[in-house]
């Protein structure tokens, strides 16, 4: 099992794909869930609900994913921010993908599929949640520089050595 924290455009579905076809384990990701339990997109359950119960819902359904079942999660980019998501997250091993500010926006700035991103304070967010995402991590990879493939090497060198130390 492998979880992937990070910003938003940080690649961690792109990753986790490549990391799950790797380890030849399913790949899951907590926003396709989450809008598969909902029926809905992601944008659609901010805009109807609001923040709060996407969060409410996202918390169950990470909950419902650490079934014990080997496989690569990505998560949502927010769900590190209550800390009884965190709690879900510290028997694993979580690998957080550190990209900056700017490399974000180039990546996402102004996809209408992530309703967090037209926030005002979203560069706010970014800074305050690197160190959320550090402290919830077992290993920290540079995901602003290198290709996808070459991130998903780091993340098993990175684990490997985290498990043997
Ligand atoms: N290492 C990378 N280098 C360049 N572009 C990337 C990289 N990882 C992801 N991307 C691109 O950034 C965008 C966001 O990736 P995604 O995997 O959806 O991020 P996240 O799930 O962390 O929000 C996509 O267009 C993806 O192709
Ligand atoms: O950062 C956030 O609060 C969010 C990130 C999104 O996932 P990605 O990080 O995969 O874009 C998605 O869960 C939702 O739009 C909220
Ligand atoms: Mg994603």
């Amino acid at each position: 099992m492998i979880v992937l924290v990070g910003f938003m455009g940080a690649g961690k579905t792109t990753v986790g794909r490549i990391l799950a076809r790797r380890l030849g384990v399913p790949f899951r990701d907590s926003d396709v869930v989450i809008e598969q339990r909902a029926g809905r997109p992601i944008r659609q359950i901010f805009a109807e609900e609001g923040e709060p119960a996407f969060r409410d819902l996202e918390h169950k359904v990470i909950a419902d994913l650490l079934d014990g079942t080997d496989s690569v999660l990505a998560l949502g980019g927010g769900a590190v921010q209550r800390a009884d998501t965190r709690d879900l997250l510290k028997d694993v091993p979580v690998a957080y993908l550190r990209i900056s500010y700017a490399e974000a926006m180039r990546r996402v700035g102004g996809d209408q599929g992530r309703p967090m991103l037209v926030r005002p304070d979203v560069a706010q967010l970014h800074a305050e949640r690197d160190l959320v995402y550090a402290e919830a991590a077992t290993v920290t990879v540079d995901a602003g520089t290198s290709p996808p493939e070459a991130i998903a090497r780091d993340i098993l060198t990175l684990l490997a050595d985290a498990e043997a130390s």
